[in-house]
């Protein structure tokens, strides 16, 4: 049972609430499921074979495909991950659940299991896939550890397809987001909801419903260089999201390339920077980037 979340309403401590629900034994009032049975683990186990077939599909995985099943319980992802041909390591911390998936995998050819924690345990040095039912209370920190960071830095995430909290799925997909970091997100990735995935779909049944939050690099946003542009635009526009979009880009790119680029991206002279779509600041980078190539 996790610990008691003190009262506040900090994001990280609302997640933390938000993961004690998924977590723990107590029923909400603002939801017609209760949990089936006792759940002394405090978790919730994948049940429905639609949101599986779903997240495998989705992923797209073949023999050459390296997959990492984060939080793999007793297998319930990794078997259907396995049949698939893919290359795929189990991580998983819970002893009880590691011993289930060494029987059940042991002897896999294409299967390891990983003893680990997520927050810390290392991701492979060449491009991967993620298809997992993540812990909520994990979910800001290991999109942290799979995203780009602030200075473009990220893993080798080629996509992911995950099962996270209603809520949190909803909050990093906005179209124009409310902070920084799910905006640096959102402009480098594309992350969409591909369903809801119902509470009745888990066994204990949570107190909230989750979403298959599908993630995919966004085309042209993978150099060093176009993040940096991409992000020097997006500090600015965050710091200031009253003023228009086009001192952002000529703040960052210069006066000229602002006045081409900006009707190219179909922005309006006058629009807000705060009011710009994630995935119009990624055009409006690579833009300023071509210009600035094709520039003698
Ligand atoms: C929501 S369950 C998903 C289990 C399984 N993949 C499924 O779909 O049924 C999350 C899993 O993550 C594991 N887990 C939670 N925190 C973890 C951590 N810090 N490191 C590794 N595994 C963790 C739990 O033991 C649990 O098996």
């Amino acid at each position: 049972m996790p610990a008691r979340t003190p009262r506040s309403s900090t994001p990280a401590r609302r997640e933390a609430r938000r993961g004690a629900r998924r977590t723990s034994t107590r029923t909400s009032a603002r939801t017609a499921h209760r949990p089936s049975t006792v759940n002394h683990h405090g978790i919730h186990l994948l049940r429905s074979g639609t949101a599986v077939r779903g997240l495998v599909e989705s992923a797209c995985l073949g023999p050459n495909s390296l997959v990492l099943d984060l939080g793999a319980g007793p297998g319930t992802l990794t078997a259907p991950l396995a049949r698939t041909g893919a290359r795929v390591l189990a991580v998983e911390r819970d002893p009880g659940f590691l011993a289930r998936l060494e029987r059940r995998f042991g002897d896999h050819p294409n299967v390891r299991v990983v003893a680990g924690d997520l927050a810390t345990v290392p991701f492979p040095r060449r491009p991967f896939q993620v298809v997992a039912s993540i812990p909520y209370d994990l979910s800001t920190r290991l999109l942290r550890r799979l995203l780009p960071d602030a200075n473009g830095g990220a893993s080798n995430l080629a996509a992911a397809d995950l099962v996270v909290e209603w809520g949190f799925a909803q909050r990093v997909c906005r179209a124009v987001p409310r902070d920084l970091e799910t905006a640096r997100w959102g402009a480098t990735y594309e992350l969409r909801v591909v369903r809801r995935v119902r509470a009745a779909a888990f066994k204990p049944v949570p107190a909230v419903d989750s979403a298959h939050l599908r993630i995919r690099p966004r085309p042209g946003q993978a150099g060093r260089r176009v993040r940096r542009v991409l992000y020097a635009m997006l500090a600015e526009a965050f710091r200031c999201p009253d003023q228009p979009a086009r001192a952002v880009v000529a703040e960052v790119a210069g006066r000229s390339t602002a006045r081409r680029i900006l009707g190219d991206a179909g922005l309006d002279r006058g629009v807000r920077a705060g009011t710009v779509p994630v995935d119009r600041w990624a055009d409006l980078a690579r833009c300023a980037l071509d210009l600035s190539r094709r520039r003698p």
